[in-house]
Parts: C-alpha cells; structure tokens; sequence
C-alpha cells in the first residue's frame, strides 16, 4: 500500500511547522527523515499517523494500515514480555509471536514483567511489537534510542526483512542504519510560523493543548 502525501501542512499548539510536504512512500521503500531538533519530523509522524488533524493537505493512506513506533515504547507495565506480545497480535487478529520474539532477542525476557527491563530491552520490545500487527507502512520515531550496536543491528534486519515482504518505513533517525533507503530532509518545508493565515485554519488550532492529545 502507498502512503502519498501532497500539499501538507502541519503544526504544533496551533503553529504550524512544516508547510507544503509531498511525497510518496511505496512499498518496498525506506524513506528516513531527516532535520534537526524541533524541525517537525514526529509533528509530520503524528499527522501521518492519523494522530492530529493536517492544518492543509491529504495524507492516503487508511490509519488501519500504519503502525506508529512513538519516542515512548508503550509497554503495559505490569504484563510480561510474552504477555505484551500476545496482548498485542490479539489485537492485530495473529497468533504467531515467534518472528517478533526471535527477531528482537526477547527468548530469555518472556517471564520478566516489562516495567523490569532495563531501557534498551523496553525499546526491543517495543520495537518488537510492529512485527504483531501485521501492517504495512511503519512510521518510526528514532526507534533506535537506548539501543546498543547488536540491536541496532536486529533492528536493521527486521526493517529490511519487513520492505522485502513489500512494506514500507518511514523513519526519523540521526543515526546511519546502513539501509538502503531514500531521505527526505524537512528543512526546505520549514513553515513561516508567524505569516498571517489567509484560509481561517491558525484560529481554529490556536487554543489546542497538545499536551492532552
Ligand atoms: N506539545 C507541544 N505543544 C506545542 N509545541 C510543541 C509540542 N511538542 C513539540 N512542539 C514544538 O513543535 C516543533 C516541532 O517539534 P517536533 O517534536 O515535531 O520536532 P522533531 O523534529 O521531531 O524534533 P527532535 O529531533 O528533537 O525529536 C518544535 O518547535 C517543538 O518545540
């Protein structure tokens, strides 16, 4: 499935950020996301992820089809790390949580509660629970952080392993993960936040607390 974006626009507490995106994610592409701090890519992420409503412009994709990796894992803490995995291809209608469990080393953590693990085996299992829903465009925010090299590495594999079975990913790092990907720097969609707004959208999002959505 494609994720085609065109003439987007999206914001942050009512400002917007990043204006006029177009770009098209096939399947079988990596597409990392480039800018630095504060530049929009997780505003982008959660626009394209159906999280918060675009300011202008369409996004094709049906949300069904995207998984969002966030910058927190989104573990149930007092569940174990089998019980996480399970908990979440039941939602996602799999019953098969040994590619996830193997693809992130999780075999000898599936008794552990995951409030225990240390940050680098939380953000493994997280990571591992895009291999259970069984979508196909994965929108990652620095999936990598706290991992070190041999996860990184696992984490290379699964998203390889992932677009050659015809998904996509759209990932925001500042790292290199040595995949064969396309960029998309933000930079040049950086949005004048401070242009008056003609089309009466500025005022609708003015009042809007992100910090409860
Ligand atoms: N909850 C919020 N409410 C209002 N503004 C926010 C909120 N979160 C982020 N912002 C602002 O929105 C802008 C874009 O932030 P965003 O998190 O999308 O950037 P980023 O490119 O993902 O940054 P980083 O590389 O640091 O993760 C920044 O100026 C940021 O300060």
């Amino acid at each position: 499935m494609e994720l085609r974006v065109e003439n987007l626009t999206v914001a942050r507490g009512g400002v917007p950020v990043l204006e006029g995106l177009e770009f098209t994610l096939s399947p079988g592409q990596v597409l990392i996301l480039r800018g630095p701090n504060g530049s929009g890519k997780t505003t982008l992420l959660r626009t394209l992820a159906g999280l918060q409503p675009p300011l202008t412009g369409s996004v094709s994709a049906d949300p069904e089809q995207i998984t969002y990796g966030a910058h927190a894992d989104g573990l149930k803490a007092t569940l174990s790390v089998e019980e996480n995995l399970r908990f979440w291809a039941s939602v996602h209608g799999l019953a098969d949580i040994a590619p996830a469990v193997d693809g992130f080393n999780l075999r000898g953590l599936l008794e552990r509660p995951s409030a225990n693990l240390s940050a680098g085996q939380k953000r493994r299992l997280g990571l591992a629970r895009l291999l259970v829903t069984g979508r196909p465009i994965w929108l990652l925010d620095e999936p990598t952080v706290s991992l070190d090299v041999a996860s990184v590495t696992l984490f290379a594999d699964a998203v390889r392993a992932h677009v050659a079975g015809g998904g996509s990913a759209l990932i925001a790092t500042h790292i290199d993960l040595g995949l064969k990907a396309d960029t998309l720097d933000v930079g040049p969609y950086k949005a004048d936040a401070h242009r008056p707004r003609t089309d009466g959208m500025r005022d609708a999002y003015a009042d809007f607390d992100e910090a409860f959505s």
